[in-house]
């Protein structure tokens, strides 16, 4: 028996049983830890990539976890390589502030991010228009629909050869989207876990689910928290890309009384969507509100 050390990604945990994906064949494995890793207090999370060693059959241990080029704290993966945001105009008409929340999260933790506005079905062309003009330039959008399959075809690309995490307010549709990219993707657990499910372990931690045509997506919506806990008020502005920050009269400007602000001239002239301009002095004076009211 060959026991060659092989590269896999963790696609979700068993208590101390995990499943991993062979990068190469897709064929998952059932792995144990070697002892080092309790030894020394490491241990793989939802999304590593791994090196490890098949045993027999299905089985396998693992040796190494990789370096992660990214973790995600809610819900708990590595190396997430993009958020979609999912977004509705009507059925809910989420409000754009709510969406800009998404965002601000997302750029917080620098990920990427894919922006997708849903249930296109239900909307007149030129509200479809009015938002391009916001986020259209700022973010890859796709425009789709989970009834019409309209974009779904787009979404897949993003998704190809990546992990995504989907993020976005209840409703919008983001069940709905995975069920249209892949209708499999609820049931696709594979026989390993279907064993495994027969017997009493369950799965507490979030799971990746293989995407058909290329890509994993994380099983549980990020981003369920919309609190801008951590956020400093000077960090804040930098998390509206769009913001000329240096381009201001006083280099530490927030954009709010200032003289001189260019940031503010932007909005006036038209050149920056007073929305975004509204959302960022909103959170701004509720960031600045909690570090006041701080001991
Ligand atoms: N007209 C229309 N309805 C849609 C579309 N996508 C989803 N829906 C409907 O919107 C409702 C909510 O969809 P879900 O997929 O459950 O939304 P979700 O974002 O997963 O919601 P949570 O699980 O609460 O976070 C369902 O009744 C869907 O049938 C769409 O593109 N067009
Ligand atoms: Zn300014």
């Amino acid at each position: 028996m060959t026991s060659k050390r092989r590269l896999g990604v963790v696609l979700r945990f068993y208590s101390n049983l995990l499943v991993v994906e062979d990068l190469e064949t897709g064929k998952q494995y059932l792995c144990k830890l070697r002892g080092k890793f309790k030894k020394q207090g490491i241990r793989p999370i939802t999304g590593d990539t791994v090196e490890f060693t098949p045993i027999h059959g299905d089985e396998g241990v693992v040796e190494n976890i990789l370096h992660r080029r990214s973790e995600l704290k809610k819900p708990s993966v590595a190396n997430v390589d993009q958020v979609i945001v999912v977004t509705t105009l009507r059925k809910p008409e989420v409000p754009l502030e709510i969406l800009d929340r998404f965002i601000v999260l997302v750029e917080r933790e620098k990920l990427p991010l894919v922006l997708v506005l849903n249930k296109i079905d239900l909307l007149e062309r030129d509200e479809i228009t009015e938002f391009e003009k916001i986020y259209g330039n700022l973010y890859p959008l796709v425009k789709t629909s989970a009834v019409t399959k309209e974009g779904i075809s787009e979404l897949k690309e993003y998704l190809q050869g990546k992990i995504s995490v989907f993020a976005g307010m209840s409703g919008v549709g983001k069940s709905s989207l995975l069920n249209a990219i892949d209708e499999n993707l609820k049931l696709r657990t594979g026989e390993i876990s279907e064993k495994l499910e027969r017997g009493r372990h369950t799965t507490t931690t979030a799971q990746l689910l293989r995407v058909r045509d290329g890509g994993w997506v994380v099983d549980t919506p990020g981003f369920a928290s919309l609190e801008l806990e951590g956020i400093e008020p000077e960090e804040l502005r930098y998390l509206f890309i769009e913001f000329e920050n240096d381009k201001c009269f006083f280099p530490d400007c927030v954009h709010l009384d200032e003289p001189e602000c260019f940031v503010k001239m932007q909005v006036m002239k038209g050149k920056l969507p007073r929305s975004r301009y509204e959302s960022y002095v909103k959170m701004l004076k509720e960031i600045q509100e909690k570090a006041f009211r701080k001991p």
